[in-house]
């Protein structure tokens, strides 16, 4: 194995003030099936910016591309203002300690606790970290992510959905990210804890001044907290918007998803709420 030397890790640039993801031509195939195709995206720093589409337009493998964990055909992905693909892990560590992930279904290591699953990205970005100090970190994430202090010595397994979901957010937490990636926070949960992980995930966004990347079906999600909305159709970002602009396009998977039985009941209920 070799290690990098400071010179070949990607600097933070603490003055970058662009988008804080950018995309360009992306394209993603696998074998004769063609998901993305010159596929553009910006993300502003501070939004939270929901991704939409139908079934199987690519949504989780634009977030794979654009962590790393998906090397597309063509394309450029910048992150932070910083290229990022064909890097080695090595040289992206400065860039991947900023941001955190919450994959579908948690994806928590069943065998370790909760306060271990979050200890986990610490103990692998921050090796020298004192053990004491590394639990106290993770302790103050489980409280952060909403979880009740006795979870923190808790299996997954013990654990109700919505609590898994929390006890990912303190994982993807951990480093103190800037930028959070969700993939359907919210499936799985009944109508009450969709609305408190909502609630938590625009908490997050405002207290840690998050910039949030978030894969959902949720219509109550996209009108309770997003910023703006990605859509994904034809293998690109058809459009980009908050829901009132993008309602005003004539698209017709669009105006069937926002304007469907679905989208004018989570829309009117924002307006009572509101
Ligand atoms: N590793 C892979 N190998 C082959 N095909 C893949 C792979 N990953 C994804 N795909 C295919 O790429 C397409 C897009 O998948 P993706 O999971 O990104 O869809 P999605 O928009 O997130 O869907 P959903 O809303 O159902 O979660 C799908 O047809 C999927 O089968």
């Amino acid at each position: 194995m070799e290690l990098m030397s400071a010179s070949q890790t990607i600097a933070y640039n603490p003055d970058y003030d662009g988008p804080i993801i950018s995309v360009r031509g992306l394209r993603n195939s696998f074998g004769e099936q063609v998901v993305h195709d010159n596929l553009d995206l910006d993300v502003r720093r501070g939004e939270i910016i929901g991704v939409v589409g139908g079934s199987g337009t690519g949504k989780s493998v634009l977030m794979r591309s654009i962590i790393g964990l998906q090397m597309p055909n063509e394309g450029e992905v910048e992150v932070f203002g910083q290229h990022i693909l064909g890097k080695s892990d090595a040289e992206t560590i400065e860039i991947r300690k900023r941001w955190g992930v919450l994959f579908q279904g948690g994806a928590l290591f069943s065998t370790l606790t909760v306060a271990e699953n979050v200890m986990v990205p610490i103990r692998e970005f921050y090796p020298d970290m004192d053990r004491e100090f590394r639990r106290e970190v993770a302790k103050y994430k489980v409280c952060l992510s909403g979880l009740p202090p006795d979870a923190a010595p808790k299996y997954p397994s013990q654990l109700s959905g919505g609590m898994r979901k929390r006890a990912g957010i303190a994982r993807a937490l951990a480093l103190d990210p800037e930028l959070l990636f969700l993939d359907e926070p919210t499936a799985g949960l009944d109508p009450i804890g969709a609305a408190a992980f909502d609630n938590l995930t625009k908490e997050l966004q405002q207290t840690l001044g998050l910039t949030v990347f978030l894969i959902t079906h949720d219509l109550d999600t996209l009108h309770a907290i997003c910023d703006r909305v990605a859509v994904l159709a034809d293998q690109q970002v058809i459009a980009v918007g908050t829901i009132d602009e993008l309602l005003a396009l004539d698209h017709p998977w669009i105006q069937e998803y926002f304007n469907g039985p679905r989208g004018r009941m989570a829309s009117s209920g924002k307006k009572m709420l509101g």
